[in-house]
Order: C-alpha cells, then structure tokens, then sequence
C-alpha cells in the first residue's frame, strides 16, 4: 500500500526522522511504535503531507505521493486521526460526521452563505456521508447526542468517523487508545479488526503494548528518529536492539519500558 524510502526530516540539527525505509503492507495493521521522542508522530506528519520530508520519497500504491500537500494526500486516499481528540464537543455527533465528509465536498464559502443549489446538495451528501461512516464505527444509534456527552471510547470512534469521511484506504491512527480503560481498548481493537476486514489499510502510533501486540500484523521500531526492527509482533519483543530501547526508555520514565519488559 505504501513505501517510503530513505524518508527523513531535520529540525534545525535534531534529526527526527533518519533514512527509514518501510513497507506498509495491503490490509494489513502496521503499528509503529518506540520511545517517547523516537519520531512516530513526525513519521505519521510526513506520510499524511503534515511536514515535507527533507529527505527520501513515499509512494503510495505505486504514485510518489512526496511532495503532495495534506488535502492531496488525503484525496489520494490517506486519512488520519489525532493524538487529541479534534471532535466538537457542543456539536452533534453527525455534526462532526459531516465535518469530516466537508473536506472532500467542493462547495465554498460563497456557495454556503448564498445557499446555492450545489451547497443544498452538498449539505444532503455530507449527512448521508456522515451517517454512512458513523454506521461503520457503530455509533448511528448516537448520531443525535451532543459529542460531548459520549464515553472517552465513543469520542474515538466520532474522531475514527470523522477520518472514514474521506473514504481512505489507509487510515492512520495516532495514539488511538489513549485516556481508554482496558475494556474500551478491547472495544477498539474489535471495531480496528472490523475495518480491515472491510478492507482498510491501517497503521497505527500506540504505546499501549496490550494493543500494539494483540493487534499488529507487523511493526516498524523507531529509535532516535532510525528504523531499529521491524517484523511480526513476536518477532519484535525479542529482538535485542528494542528491548535495549525501551530499558532506556523505561529507566528515563518512558512509557515503553513496559514493553521490552513485561512482553520479553
Ligand atoms: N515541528 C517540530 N519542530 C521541531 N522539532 C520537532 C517538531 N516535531 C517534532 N519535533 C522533534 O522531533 C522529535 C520526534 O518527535 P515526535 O513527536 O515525532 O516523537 P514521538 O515518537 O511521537 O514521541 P511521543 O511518543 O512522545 O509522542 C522530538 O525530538 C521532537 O522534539
């Protein structure tokens, strides 16, 4: 689904992203993972056209897709989540459903103030659009509640709604679990499951090791902005070079000491 080669990014001298040359294969879960600081969510800013790479390309299903800007990359079928939830609290949940849908609608803002014909059109697509992927997060039955008034878990699944808008067929999830208690990422796992198995791509950025090995079907180890492992989750927690990466990262107060420590 989507290559990188040699990708990198520098930030004055503090180089984030290093060469990292990765695969992220068809309808498969990829989770990146690493200490805190490792570059995943620089990683996850380039793909998406966030940041422009000073360094290496990005293909996408065989396109260069490097110098694209985010509404390019997302149009070509590559949509993303936040670590912090962007929802609109006040808002309905189909109100934020169809805020996701705008982004890929063409009427402007003279359309919108002047209510013009492709504007009414585009107002009844967007629900349509918005109901559509509030059903596949399962949350059509709450499309009327204030977003607000939703459970942590609920309020995810609004932002994963929000992000199916655009049809991707790689969805990239930042930090999906966090705030989540131990059922809600249960809960999350099974809706991420029922996505690929939908046919949806989906690379996610998690420090939650029950997710990340009871989830992936590969994972990229970034430490200090370079790819250190890759693999299947077995793989990975035995490899040497990450369990090494999170005793540091554990001895500093990382979040990652858990996994080198407790899954090894
Ligand atoms: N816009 C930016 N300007 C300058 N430095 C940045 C910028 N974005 C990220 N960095 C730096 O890049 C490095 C990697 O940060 P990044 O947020 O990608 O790590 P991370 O692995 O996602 O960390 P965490 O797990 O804590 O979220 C850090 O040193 C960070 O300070």
């Amino acid at each position: 689904m989507l290559d990188v080669q040699g990708l990198g990014i520098r930030f004055g001298g503090n180089h984030a992203v290093r060469d990292v040359t990765a695969s992220l294969p068809a309808g498969q879960i990829t989770a990146i993972i690493g200490p805190n600081g490792a570059g995943k969510s620089t990683f996850f800013n380039l793909i998406s056209g966030f940041y422009q790479p000073t360094s290496g390309r990005i293909v996408l299903e065989g396109q260069d897709i490097t110098r694209l800007k985010t509404h390019e990359v997302v149009g070509r079928g590559v949509a993303r989540t936040f670590q912090t939830t962007t929802i609109y609290r006040e808002l309905s949940v189909l109100e934020n459903a169809m805020i996701g849908h705008r982004v890929r609608t063409k009427a402007g803002l003279l359309d919108a103030l002047l209510r013009t014909g492709r504007e009414r059109q585009d107002e009844a697509g967007s629900r349509a659009g918005g109901l559509r992927a509030l059903e596949r997060v399962g949350l059509a039955g709450q499309a009327h509640l204030s977003a607000g008034a939703l459970s942590q878990e609920g309020q995810k699944r609004v932002g994963i709604a929000m992000a199916l808008c655009s049809d991707p067929r790689l969805l990239l999830l930042d930090e999906p679990a966090a705030g989540m208690n131990p059922e809600e990422t249960v809960n999350l796992m099974a809706l991420i499951r029922e996505l690929v198995a939908g046919g949806l791509t989906v690379a996610l950025v998690e420090h939650k090791m029950s997710l990340v090995m009871g989830l992936a079907d590969r994972i990229l180890v970034l430490h200090h902005g370079q790819l250190i492992a890759q693999g299947t989750p077995e793989e990975v927690r035995t490899d040497p070079a990450v369990i090494e990466a999170y005793l540091g990262g554990h001895a500093h107060g990382g979040q990652m000491g858990q996994a080198g420590v407790s899954h090894a």
